[in-house]
């Protein structure tokens, strides 16, 4: 016979009863791997354990649980066992609200301490200075493209890319009302102003666009002004307590952003291979015919694959080209390691940004 409603209650009390011991069980081995790592100086996060022990249950998942709902439960418990072991500080554009916070939430899981700043160069400035462990910043875009501002400052920085993520991004019309009416001036980031074109263009040919520093800063100014409204998430929208006066305005539905998570590698070294891995460089060639077919022939006698190619002016006035990378594999693997080394011998610069798990 069928379990009555408070039956199955009892039962669901009595499984998170074992639940609980069984995550404070780990939460206490967590806490023991913590000091030993106090004790030899290793770094506290290692997103390739954390890859690793994601993969691991979703291949043992026999369901019903959804694959996905294993990789965002497992994150949250991940995140609050490393939180005893030491919270991460993470910076990122901020301020509350921002694609770039919740970027950094799904990567490292609620249990880290905020550190907003103003704009990208902060955020570098920040992960460099020690104010913050980590820093996160959006590189690329499927509707728009290169964050070119990231690229350039990635170029020049000490810091290396350990991590990656790429999210959804919806953005939404928000204002004091839920209306399109009265709509004077519509403040965004330039990247989302850039993302809503055709619909701004369409629905609000009159309202002026204003570049702001972050789009949840546009959403906190639309808070002050009925006349004025934001481009942002819906929970930059919560936090600004705004109506949503036109959903998913965004001109590609599948609209995407790939963020990376940044540090120095004091902080936390490379991590090391977890079977799905990638690996970012950046090169330059000398200006001359052939020049960017030769740096691609390693790769290819070496059977590495390229799943990233960016091109960025060397700024040196003489149409000369940075390059920007990424392989699949790690430089831990022979024949990674192999082309790695032959494209450094043919490249007038190389530098590599970093090599990590990467996103599912
Ligand atoms: C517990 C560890 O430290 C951190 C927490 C992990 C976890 O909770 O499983 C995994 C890797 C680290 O980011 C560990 O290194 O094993």
């Amino acid at each position: 016979m069928a379990k009555t409603l408070s039956e199955l209650r009892v039962l669901i009390d009595s499984v998170d009863q074992e639940l609980l011991t069984a995550l404070n069980r780990r939460a206490a081995l967590a806490n023991e791997v913590g000091e030993l790592k106090r004790h030899d100086g290793s770094p506290v996060f290692r997103p390739e354990r954390e890859a690793q022990v994601i993969h691991g249950l979703q291949s043992a998942n026999q369901g019903p649980l959804k694959d996905s709902s294993l990789a965002l439960i497992w994150r949250e418990i991940m995140s609050a066992c490393r939180a005893l072991e030491a919270p991460q500080r993470v910076a990122y554009l901020g301020p509350k609200g921002t694609y770039s916070e919740e970027a950094a939430l799904r990567f490292f899981g609620s249990s880290i301490q905020h550190v907003p700043c103003t704009n990208f160069d902060e955020v570098f400035h920040a992960a460099t200075s020690g104010a913050a462990e980590f820093g996160v910043i959006p590189v690329e875009n499927s509707t728009e493209g290169v964050v070119t501002r990231s690229l350039d400052l990635l170029l020049n920085s000490p810091l290396h890319i350990v991590g990656e993520i790429s999210l959804l991004v919806r953005h939404h019309l928000l204002r004091t009302q839920a209306s399109l009416e009265g709509i004077e001036v519509v403040l965004a980031h330039p990247q989302a102003l850039a993302q809503c074109q055709h619909w701004l263009t369409t629905h609000l040919p009159h309202a002026e666009r204003r570049a702001v520093s972050s789009n949840a800063e546009g959403a906190r100014l639309a808070a002050g002004n009925p006349a004025w409204a934001g481009i942002a998430s819906e929970r930059a929208g919560a936090e600004f307590g705004l109506h949503i006066a036109a959903q998913a305005i965004q001109d590609e539905a599948f609209n995407r952003t790939r963020f990376v998570m940044v540090c120095l590698p004091a902080v936390m070294p490379a991590p090391e291979a977890s079977g799905k891995d990638c690996t970012s460089l950046v090169v330059s060639v000398p200006n001359r015919p052939g020049a960017v077919h030769d740096m691609l022939v390693p790769l290819k006698q070496h059977g590495v694959s390229m799943t990233r190619f960016e091109s960025r002016p060397a700024r040196s006035g003489q149409w000369e080209y940075f390059f920007y990378i990424d392989l699949q594999g790690h430089p831990s693997e022979p024949h990674v390691a192999a082309a790695l080394q032959d494209l450094r011998g043919i490249c007038a610069f190389y530098k590599v940004l970093g090599t990590y798990p990467l996103a599912d």
